[in-house]
């Protein structure tokens, strides 16, 4: 059998310097290999690896890019600079340029890759505008991918707002007087019966995830149509950054079906359809083709991430898919998650179980009832009694009010296991008063609705009042931290979707947590990869949980803080994804066998690294 090193070599003898078909050679050659011993992981383990490559090789030339339609083209000279999953920029060595035909293309100097780092963190310290870092960031994703993300995993803290929440949502609301080029595909009522053809375009064939949205949620601010792209981008380059996943192996998917936002369907730089959403057997089927043919074309082990759909459509794509593809919500269940991971670390600083706590959520959507449902599972394991009985500790609020008995007849199918007996509350300040929470956690979207009287009622019966306002961007979000710690008096612990900055109450220095789902998807998506998942299990949920609250330290604590910070959240995801992958072996659902023995030390070693390659 010829190795794969001979293969890239044999093609770099066929294909020569320009763009050329692959030869009839080579097509047979990886027959061969296919049919053959060879297991499909190029790069090492299941694509991660690392090490020297040619210019050719890398995470690029499978097997299966070669046998595509279309042309193979291959980099080099211009060309290799113009290629961002290549390109080095300066930083391309004397015998580099020599042996790629770089001579004269760059300007003399030879850099260190963290010395163009330095640089660019300098220049994008000169913005002062959020949306102008994001778009000097995607520039540079689009320049130089490795690049981009040692900058994003070096800075983590600082860059996170930057590429994701909030300024992420500012993107998506002007993406289409921003948009450049497309970071994803864009699939919309017209690609109806061609999809598997629309999937093969991607030029990426090895894909471990995908993050879709149909924008009709995008975060809450709404249906943002096509334009919620930014999405799936920003949470697949933390797939790739906090995770380490390829970035090769990440696919944004944005379904458009069209919008229902009015001000989008009049806006001469809107890149979407133009015309109202697809409802109905309609939007079932162009979901269906979309599901199917990406089984059909990446197979069964590739996760597929819904993000930010609207609450009708998340609860139903979740129940229809969840038992014959790899899939997972975000909104529900990376957010319970994260939100569980949280509590559990918070009870070290408020005492007691979980089973002795009192929770009230503003908002009955996909988060709350999402997050609901995982601590009462969570409760019930404890207690060792049926989730029915742990779902008494746990009360939701929607837009009518605490959700009560009385409203079985009106409530959407996911409120109704949250309605309890009690007489109507229409107020969330009086259903605060009513039901003396020692958590509450705002999920609802809706900005400012923890008031000053909320906050004050909480503190008033609670000496450490548990207070999570969720919503995203900041401007959704219930309360900021400084109203939190300044209506509790100091006393609050708190937590936000959306980054605050510390806050100085009296004289103190308060940190507050970031209660985001970043914290969880990444290694959860990468414990499900390492270990060949078929299928997501709520007990997975849990042990992502459990391994994200065992992260955070006594030094944590002392500020407040329930998460540790993401400046170590490469560690974190590792023990998150092990942990996950531990639970797929046991519960039988794992396909890549035989289970390492070191699950920890095993993620680590699949991670990404974003340093540049010598190429030969
Ligand atoms: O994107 C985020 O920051 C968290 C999230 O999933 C949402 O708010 O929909
Ligand atoms: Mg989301």
């Amino acid at each position: 059998m010829i190795s794969l090193n001979a293969l890239k070599f044999l093609k770099k003898l066929v294909v020569g310097k320009g763009e050329r078909k692959v030869s009839a050679l080579m097509e047979s050659t990886l027959k061969e290999m296919r049919n053959g011993s060879h297991d499909n992981s190029v790069n090492g383990k299941f694509g991660f690896g690392g090490g020297v490559e040619d210019v050719y090789g890398e995470d690029r030339a499978t097997e299966d890019q070669l046998v595509t339609p279309w042309t193979v083209s291959i980099a080099s000279g211009y060309t290799l600079l113009r290629d961002p999953h290549h390109n080095k920029g300066l930083a391309f060595t004397e015998k580099e340029r020599d042996a790629h035909y770089l001579r004269g293309l760059l300007p003399p100097a030879i850099v260190s890759q963290d010395l163009q780092e330095r640089k660019l963190m300098h220049s994008l310290r000169q913005y002062d505008v959020p949306l102008h870092k994001y778009i000097a960031m995607m520039d540079l994703q689009e320049r130089n991918e490795r690049l981009f993300y040692k900058l994003l995993i070096d800075n983590v803290e600082e860059l996170l707002p930057v590429v994701y929440t909030p300024t992420v949502g500012e993107a998506c609301q002007k993406y289409g007087s921003i948009y450049r080029r497309p970071q994803g595909l864009y699939i919309s009522l017209k690609e109806k019966g061609k999809i598997l053809e629309v999937l093969k375009n991607w030029p990426e064939k090895s894909i471990q995830v995908i993050v879709v949205t149909d924008g009709e949620r995008i975060l809450g601010l709404g249906d943002l149509g096509c334009q919620g792209m930014g999405i799936p981008v920003g949470k697949l380059s933390l797939y790739t950054a906090l995770g380490g996943l390829r970035p090769s192996a990440c696919l944004p998917v944005t379904i458009d079906v069209g919008t229902n936002n009015e001000q989008l369907l009049n806006d001469e730089f809107y890149i979407g359809l133009k015309q109202r959403r697809a409802r109905g057997q309609e939007y079932t089927e162009l979901l269906d083709e979309f599901m199917n043919a990406v089984k059909q074309n990446y197979g069964e082990k590739v996760l597929v991430q819904f993000e930010d759909f609207a609450n009708h459509n998340a609860f139903e794509l979740l129940s229809r898919y969840s038992s014959s593809h790899l899939v997972f919500n975000d909104d529900i269940q990376g957010t319970a998650s994260v939100v569980l991971a949280g509590l559990i670390s918070a009870l070290k600083l408020v005492g007691g179980s979980l089973a002795d706590h009192t929770f009230l959520f503003l908002g009955a959507g996909e988060a709350g009832t999402g997050i609901a449902e995982l601590i009462a599972l969570k409760i019930s394991k404890q207690i060792k009694s049926p989730v029915e009985e742990a779902r008494k500790k746990i009360w939701l609020v929607d837009s009518k009010g605490l959700i009560v008995k009385s409203r079985l007849g009106s409530l959407q199918h996911f409120k109704k296991p949250w309605a309890h007996e009690h007489e109507p509350v229409k107020e969330l300040v009086d259903a605060v008063k009513a039901i003396k929470p020692t958590v509450l956690i705002g999920s609802s979207g809706v900005g400012k609705t923890f008031t000053k009287e909320v906050v004050e009622a909480m503190a008033s019966f609670n000496e450490k009042p548990l207070i999570l306002a969720l919503s995203n961007p900041t401007s959704q979000s219930e309360c900021t931290a400084e109203e939190a710690y300044k209506w509790s008096k100091g006393r609050a612990i708190f937590a936000s979707g959306s980054p605050f900055d510390p806050v100085n109450y009296e004289g103190k220095v308060f940190v507050p947590g970031q209660a985001n789902n970043a914290y969880i998807f990444p290694g959860f998506g990468l414990g499900l990869i390492i270990s060949g998942a078929i299928r997501v299990h709520d007990d997975m949920l849990l042990a992502a949980s459990e391994a994200l609250a065992a992260q955070v330290k006594q030094e944590n604590y002392d500020k407040g803080l329930i998460y540790p910070p993401f400046s170590n959240i490469r560690k974190i995801s590792a023990h998150i994804a092990a942990n996950v992958a531990a639970k797929v072996y046991e519960l039988g659902l794992a396909s890549h066998l035989p289970r390492p023995k070191n699950l920890v030390k095993y993620a680590e070693s699949c991670m990404y690294s974003p340093v540049y390659r010598s190429y030969r």
